[in-house]
């Protein structure tokens, strides 16, 4: 039986999620609504981010060895006062690179793809309009396959 690749490995390896945030945050910065929000942004957060979402579809725990973990991105956005507005563009410029850079465009990697952007920006916009959260600072890295969701978060 064949085996099923990790996202990451299928999405082509770390070279592709470093080129993917390296173009969208360019577009990013052009864009008038979402410019202002991004603007003081750390000359690696595109390498960062890369590494997060890399390490969410199964690649190398980039993000974890240099000291980062959910709990940290998670708290990098409080306090932003994110909008749907913003995370509708944001989402809108990820996916216009996305095809720009000829991510596979296969309708079960998009699926996958879209469910995870989808989740992480929505967790985004609600952490962003607070400043406290119940998680525990060790909470480990979310892990997103190829499969369905499993059913909505009760704690
Ligand atoms: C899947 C969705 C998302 C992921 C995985 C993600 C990931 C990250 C990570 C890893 C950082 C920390 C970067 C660093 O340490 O340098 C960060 C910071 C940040 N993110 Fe997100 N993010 C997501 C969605 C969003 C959305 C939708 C917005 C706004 C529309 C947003 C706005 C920001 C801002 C403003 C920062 C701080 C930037 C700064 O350093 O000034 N994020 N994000």
């Amino acid at each position: 039986m064949k085996q099923t690749p990790t996202l990451y490995e299928w999405a082509g390896g770390m070279p592709v999620f470093e080129q993917l945030t390296t173009m969208f945050y360019k577009k990013v910065l052009q864009d008038a609504l979402l410019e202002p929000i991004f603007k003081h942004m750390a000359p690696q957060h595109q390498q960062h981010v890369a590494h997060f979402i890399a390490e969410v579809f199964g690649g190398p725990k980039a993000y974890t060895e240099a000291g980062g973990s959910h709990f940290t991105m998670i708290r990098k956005h409080f306090s932003k006062h994110l909008t749907e507005q913003h995370r509708k563009r944001w989402v809108a410029l990820l996916l216009e690179t996305a095809d720009e850079i000829e991510l596979p465009g296969d309708p079960e990697f998009r699926s996958a793809f879209v469910a995870y952007i989808e989740w992480g920006t929505r967790i985004a916009v609600l952490n962003s309009n607070t400043d406290h959260i119940d998680l525990a600072e060790h909470e480990p890295m979310p892990r997103w396959g190829w499969g369905e969701t499993g059913g909505p978060y009760q704690p």
